[in-house]
């Protein structure tokens, strides 16, 4: 039992994530006490104490043994910053070459999993859709070792059948934003020059987005497969027609944020995916008044446990997969859309 015992001891050690946590301790020091009494309540002890650490260590393992160290940054929308979601917490201040990011980085675990978060509006949700610097967000979440981005957005629903605190798992998007930066590939930093016509279908990472059906399959939470999101520029929300015409177009949902932040989750090579939670009917119903700031917050919070279960489900997932060849392949993807070769290694 004791060699049980030492091997967890070696094993937390070696994952670097020895920390002296009241549960951990305790499992330790009961365990110790058991053994000198019975043979058979460590091992029940340990089993359980095991189930969850073995999940972290195979997952490390998996990691280990692959080109990428996996780090899940997460983009929190509106309604969803709560920095609860993760262990260990740390605030990290960053500055990229495009400006600053909306708010500090908050670096910390999901399941032993590295994860950053970031709120894409800043904490204080100050900062409005066509303001985000989402170039400095993406880049700022590239710089801290990001491979993926799962991000959360509020949206207004274009389909009866999607009912207000729906969940969708966006996989493609209609770009009717106006005045935003959208492209890394514009001259403005030295690091990265040269013209890039990154190619964007399919638009969110297919494999990121299965391993979230599988989550909330798991979770036994309603999770519509698929949905094209139409993003506008904001910050004022659609006339009559403006709504009535993207439902013609047969667009599930709109947003002000999508787009550019999965454009330039491609162009920095990242595997980004996004949960829609539909807030809202927009206003091309006749039944009732058209959307609000309150109504998309209320129905955010009402509903905001739903994205933190599948977050909190699908990181580890993400964690134990093995990604080599999905980042090489949209590495490879990048470098398929420039004019000329970039002058420097960019990704
Ligand atoms: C608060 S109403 C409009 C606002 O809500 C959505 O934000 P996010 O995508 O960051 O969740 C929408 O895109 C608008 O920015
Ligand atoms: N109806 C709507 N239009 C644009 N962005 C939104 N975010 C939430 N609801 C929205």
């Amino acid at each position: 039992m004791w060699d049980w015992c030492l091997l967890s001891v070696r094993v937390q050690f070696a994952k670097g994530e020895w920390c002296m946590k009241s549960d951990r301790l305790l499992c330790f020091a009961l365990a110790a006490v058991y053994t000198r009494v019975s043979r058979a309540w460590p091992a029940v002890l340990f089993a359980s104490f095991q189930v969850r650490y073995s999940i972290h260590f195979w997952c490390k393992l998996v990691q280990a043994m692959g080109k990428y160290q996996v780090k899940v940054g997460i983009i929190g929308g509106s309604g969803l910053n709560d920095p609860d979601i993760l262990e260990g917490r740390l605030e990290r201040k960053v500055s990229t070459p495009f400006g600053e990011p909306s708010d500090c980085l908050i670096e910390g675990r999901i399941s032993g999993i590295d994860c950053v978060l970031l709120a894409r509006h800043g904490r204080k949700h100050d900062v409005m859709p066509s303001k985000v610097n989402y170039r400095a967000n993406i880049w700022a979440l590239k710089m801290v070792g990001c491979t993926h981005i799962i991000a959360s957005t509020a949206t207004g629903s274009l389909q009866e059948d999607i009912e207000p605190g729906d969940l969708v798992l966006l996989d493609s998007f209609i770009d009717r934003t106006k005045s935003r930066e959208a492209t890394f590939f514009d001259n403005s930093c030295n690091e990265l020059q040269g013209v890039c016509h990154v190619p964007m279908d399919p638009a969110f990472c297919p494999e990121t987005r299965q391993l979230f059906l599988e989550a909330a399959n798991k979770l036994g939470l309603k999770l519509r497969p698929t949905g094209t999101c139409v993003t506008i520029e904001g910050p004022r929300f659609s006339s009559k027609a403006e709504s009535l015409l993207y439902k013609s177009w047969g667009v599930h949902l709109v947003n002000m944020t999508m787009v550019p932040e999965v454009c330039l989750a491609r162009e920095a090579g990242l595997c980004y995916a996004a949960v829609a939670m539909a807030t809202d009917y927009d206003c091309w119903r006749d039944k009732e008044n058209g959307v609000c700031v309150a109504e998309v917050l209320a129905t955010f919070k009402q509903n905001v446990v739903k994205v933190t279960k599948l977050f909190k489900e699908v990181v580890p997932m993400i964690g134990a997969h093995e990604w080599d060849n999905t980042i090489d392949d949209l590495k490879s993807l990048v470098s398929s859309g420039f004019m000329s070769a970039p002058s420097k290694e960019t990704h």
